[in-house]
């Protein structure tokens, strides 16, 4: 089925062309009611957001494309030894789509090697660009993330909700053939704490409802979504909604993607924070460690899962 082009997820505008969004004023306590809102009733919103300068996003689609063409022994060289972290090529289950992750993205370092696997030589051009966008994606987290916790009453006491890195994923749909609506990438909930998006305006991302209607998401070149995963789910002891969803190719071009996953730091447990822990809102999930939760989903057993199901089968308290 199609998606319902009448429904709409919410849109958030982060503009800041007269003022700062300082925290404390009255226009940020509205953002973060807002903000947890979206999170809690959709699982996502969209973000009208003009501090990433447009020339910058452009070039670094301009930069990620050619990433694709190389031959396939090289890409194949992006190789992670957590689950769905690196490389992904052509699946028949996913025909049109292929995608590289990149650890640690935000660090010039971890970055550069990720580059110099792909380019022995080196491209001085590829990797500050993409880093410098990176970087930009991780400033605009953490202002949500600072809204999410000043929303629950939570800001003075936590500097952030999980220690995370950034690991980046871009990505490539081809058109799918005769331009006909067909499958990108099947229907999921992301299993790290939360992601932003963005893409080159070839419309793709469809999100799924509460009341279960999956919703166009066509960006403008100044928006990008934030998306509830699994672990913020968890994280707020199921108050956020992890959001399921896809990608449906139509039309004759080719999509890129690039999403900036935050990804917990090695070893960390996940909990649902006490705080948000009350009689009217009981623990949902038993503490997990959230590496040996990303490898259950991918095992067999896991993956006949739903994907929003998952992190129930993994660590749900039954009642
Ligand atoms: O490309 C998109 O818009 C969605 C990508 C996505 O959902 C993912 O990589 O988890
Ligand atoms: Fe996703």
């Amino acid at each position: 089925m199609g998606s319902d082009s009448h429904n709409q997820i919410p849109v958030i505008d982060f503009s800041t062309s007269s003022t700062e969004l300082d925290r404390g004023t009255e226009e940020w306590y509205s953002l973060c009611k807002r903000v947890r809102e979206a999170c809690e009733n959709y699982g996502c919103f969209e973000i009208v957001y003009d501090k990433i300068p447009l020339q910058l996003k452009a070039e670094t689609f301009s930069m990620i494309r050619p990433l694709f063409n190389l031959p396939v022994e090289t890409k194949k060289k992006n190789v992670n030894p957590k689950p769905f972290h690196g490389y992904y090529e052509k699946t028949p289950i996913a025909p049109l789509y292929e995608s590289f992750g990149i650890d640690d993205s935000s660090n010039y370092e971890s970055f550069r090697s990720f580059t110099e696997l792909m380019w022995p030589n080196g491209h001085d051009q590829f990797c500050n660009t993409v880093v410098t966008m990176v970087k930009k994606l991780d400033e605009l987290k953490e202002m949500i993330e600072m809204m999410i916790l000043d929303s629950y009453g939570l800001g003075e006491k936590l500097n952030s909700i999980i220690e995370c890195k950034t690991h980046l994923r871009v990505t490539k749909y081809d058109a799918s053939p005769s331009g006909e609506y067909a499958n990108g990438l099947p229907p999921h909930t992301d299993k790290l704490v939360s992601t932003i998006l963005c893409d080159d305006q070839v419309s793709a991302l469809e999100v799924e409802t509460k009341d279960g209607q999956w919703v166009k998401c066509s960006l403008s070149p100044t928006s990008y979504v934030f998306i509830v995963g699994d672990l913020l789910m968890a994280w707020s002891n199921g108050r956020m909604h992890s959001l399921k969803h896809r990608a449906m190719m139509s039309g004759e071009k080719d999509r890129y993607s690039l999403g900036a996953f935050s990804s917990p730091v090695e070893g960390t447990i996940i909990k649902a924070e006490k705080e948000l822990v009350d009689k009217e809102h009981p623990r949902i999930l038993k503490d997990f460690d959230f590496k040996d939760f990303s490898r259950f989903a991918f095992t067999k057993e896991g993956s006949a899962i739903d994907s929003e199901m998952q992190v129930f089968a993994y660590a749900g308290i039954s009642t």
